[in-house]
């Protein structure tokens, strides 16, 4: 069984504001396996991006904290690293890519100066070699055209440009990838290119990579296992194919309501009613219960916890806790506490 190589215990990251504390992320638990892919999703706001700038060390603190948790990467806790000791951790280990290029490449230096200068901040090796690793890996994310590397990034297409970054991520052969949107700004022929050379290399290099997404497209297609993330927390999580099949938690059931189906004409799409909770207000009890269908009198006075169903399913939600209990009576004949 693969081993354990990313692990998010309890982990907090809140913003500390002149209009006050913004709950970012909030206690959450997460793990990732060497060469597993899993999706992180959820509505713009809920977290995604400050958990994978935590796992990076990028978030800027102040005004920024870890309020609590810890987040492991092969057993070595990142939020107790020093600044040098993140230097050789990112790019070595976990490296990233975002959802426009554009933003990590300098417009104004070749691709080449730019490839090289990140290897050999990682890598002991003259410019020379540098180049000729540049040439190499961007021949693995399939871009081998002469002069490559004497270009600069306004000269290439989006998708060219992601597989540079990729290239550049890929270099130092890292544990695990976080990938944050990184098919967003791509028309979908390219994103599906872009999507099978980041499945391949995973599959031949075992690089884990977690990608982050509001794309539930990009999940199904990529992803062994999904967490869904709400309001700073992990609302959901299961491998891909029961999310789809039998999602739980209400917030899955309407993002998933939401997707547009071909086969299904409607007058207006489905959009889960309401917005994602000021982070500084947050609701008491559950904090998707001003936008549920469903809640029942707990979920306005208690927040749920993380109840596991079967084959490490999770959800946070009551109606689960009630189901349970319906499950264990029908099979005892008694009524057993819930979980
Ligand atoms: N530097 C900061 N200072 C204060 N609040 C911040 C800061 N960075 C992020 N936040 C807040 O943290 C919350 C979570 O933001 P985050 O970017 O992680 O959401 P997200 O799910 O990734 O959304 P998106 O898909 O739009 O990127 C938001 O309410 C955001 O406003």
């Amino acid at each position: 069984m693969a081993e354990t190589l990313l692990e998010l215990s309890r982990f907090k990251m809140h913003f500390h504001t002149d209009k006050g504390v913004v709950k970012a992320v909030d206690g959450v638990d997460i793990t990732v396996d060497e060469g597993e892919i899993v999706g992180l999703v959820g509505e713009s706001g809920c977290g995604k991006s400050v958990t994978s700038l935590s796992v990076m060390g990028l978030v800027p603190q102040p005004p920024g904290k870890v309020e609590g948790g810890s987040i492991k990467l092969s057993g070595r806790d990142l939020t107790r690293l020093k600044r040098k000791e993140w230097q050789r951790v990112r790019g070595n280990e976990v490296a990233m890519i975002f959802q426009e290029p554009m933003t990590s490449l300098n417009p104004v230096f070749t691709l080449g100066n730019q490839m090289v200068e990140a290897i050999r901040q990682h890598k002991e090796i003259n410019k020379k070699e540098a180049r000729q690793l540049a040439r190499e890996t961007l021949q693995e994310v399939g871009i081998s055209r002469d002069g490559i590397l004497d270009e600069y990034p306004h000269q290439l297409s989006g998708g060219m440009r992601q597989r540079v970054m990729i290239a550049m991520a890929m270099v130092c052969r890292p544990k695990l990838l976080i990938a944050d949107e990184p098919t967003t700004a791509l028309d979908v022929t390219i994103q599906a290119q872009i999507l099978d050379l980041m499945r391949r290399l995973n599959r031949e290099t075992n690089t884990a990579i977690l990608m982050i997404t509001h794309d539930l497209g990009v999940v199904a297609e990529m992803c062994d296992r999904i967490i869904v993330m709400y309001a700073g927390q992990v609302v959901e999580e299961t491998d891909a194919r029961r999310l789809f099949r039998n999602p739980q938690h209400p917030y899955t059931i309407g993002l998933l309501k939401s997707i547009p189906q071909l086969d299904r004409r409607l007058e207006r799409l489905y959009s889960i009613p309401g917005n994602v909770p000021n982070p500084r207000q947050m609701p008491s009890g559950c904090r998707f219960v001003p936008r549920c269908e469903h809640a029942l009198d707990i979920c306005r006075e208690k927040e749920p916890p993380l109840f596991s169903l079967e084959d490490g399913h999770t959800s946070r939600c009551w109606l689960n806790a009630e189901e349970k209990e319906e499950a264990d009576r029908d099979t005892t004949g008694n009524t057993a506490p819930s979980s």
